[in-house]
């Protein structure tokens, strides 16, 4: 029996290497020889960065401006000259103390920083992953590290952070990284927002990130404030009718506006992060031949069903006639609705917990006896 098993991690329980050890060790408790392949994936944000390292890239560790302004070590992966960058390993939210939330101050300077030592590598093509981020600038402070100048009506650089924003003046992009010229980016995010507005990176994320009422409101007006100076820039230094509106374009809303600053100023390609992460784990290789796939999240929902790490893994698996079973911490989904998908089975660690704290606490244990489970289901079909 040949068995991939590619998930994404469990939210506040396990990453996804763990994730397909645990259902590995169920399945090998059933069927001693199975032929397993743990593939672990991603959806284009968090998580990105160990996928890439798990498929081969090397890891260089760099010391960036952490989202409030301390130095933190971050990494990122390399494979030739294909980098790939993890802004949460830079400016994401985990690496805030929840009691010090800063969705003004936070900013994504250390993603900038992690970018220019890429191409200090000789990076030429860079993946950005993006989402889990801590900030909510737009990506200035990552512009501003690769070189643009954000300046306030005294001509003064603007302070980091998106609460700043609403004092900017003037973007000069003449001094960015002559490098950047030279290199292509990819942008992987985790959602599909837009810049601005009710669906927008201030509305919907930095509540998260610690934002009261008044502050999401700051950080909406710095943001089309800087959205509409950044816009003038970019016309000013190409003919009007190439400079595109990337506040609306989908995903320039993710990781607080860093999509926005991607797409405008990096030119970077937005694409399905999970489908970006299915290459980079070379993931169609590794289902040759397999009898079954095994994938799943932590939360499985309608958003996971629009293009997250199970429906990227699904659709692979499904275009070589290979079935596909979702694992999950709990779904909100129907049987109809994941069987209408295309799972042919859905099994949840919630189920076999008294409640959602012990579920997570115990995930482990509670995939490695879904992996058996699911071993023994495939055995019996099969004699
Ligand atoms: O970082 C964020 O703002 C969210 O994860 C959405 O990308």
């Amino acid at each position: 029996m040949r068995i991939v098993v590619a998930p994404d991690k469990f939210k506040n329980a396990l990453d996804a290497r763990s994730v397909g050890d645990a259902l590995a060790d169920g399945i090998r408790s059933v069927e001693a020889d199975a032929d397993i392949s743990v593939v672990p994936m991603a959806d284009g944000g968090e998580g990105t960065l160990d996928a890439a390292i798990a498929a081969g890239f090397a890891v260089s560790r760099v010391t960036v401006t952490g989202p409030l302004g301390a130095p933190v070590d971050a990494e990122f992966a390399q494979h030739a000259t294909t980098a790939v960058i993890e802004l949460a390993r830079a400016s994401g939210l985990s690496l805030v103390a929840p009691g010090h939330r800063d969705a003004l101050g936070a900013s994504s300077r250390g993603t900038g920083e992690l970018i220019a030592a890429a191409l200090a590598h000789g990076a030429t093509s860079i993946i950005l992953a993006v989402g889990g981020s801590a900030s909510s600038d737009g990506g200035a402070g990552m512009l501003a590290a690769l070189g643009a100048r954000l300046l306030d009506a005294q001509g003064e650089p603007l302070p980091d952070g998106g609460g700043a924003l609403r004092d900017l003046e003037r973007i000069e992009l003449d001094t960015l990284d002559p490098r950047l010229a030279d290199t292509r980016f990819v942008l992987a995010s985790d959602v599909d927002h837009v810049l601005l507005g009710p669906q927008g990176a201030a509305s919907v994320f930095a509540p998260q990130k610690g934002a009261s009422v008044a502050h999401v409101a700051q950080l909406e007006l710095g943001l089309t404030r800087f959205a509409r100076i950044l816009r003038a820039e970019l016309e000013r230094r190409a003919p009007r009718d190439r400079v595109k509106d990337f506040a609306q374009h989908a995903g320039a809303g993710a990781a607080g506006g860093v999509g926005f600053a991607a797409l405008a100023v990096l030119r970077a390609l937005q694409r399905p992060g999970v489908d970006v992460v299915c290459e980079l784990t070379r993931l169609r290789a590794h289902l040759a031949g397999a009898d079954l796939v095994i994938t799943g999240e932590g939360s499985l929902d309608a958003q996971s069903l629009g293009g997250k790490t199970p429906v990227g893994v699904l659709h692979a698996a499904a275009t070589l006639g290979i079935p596909t079973v979702a694992v999950c911490g709990q779904s909100s989904l129907e049987e109809s609705e994941w069987r209408a998908a295309g799972f042919s089975a859905c099994y949840a660690t919630i189920d076999r917990a008294p409640d959602r704290a012990t579920s997570i606490r115990n995930a482990r244990v509670y995939l490695t006896e879904i992996g058996a489970e699911i071993a023994a289901a495939v055995a019996a079909r099969r004699d």
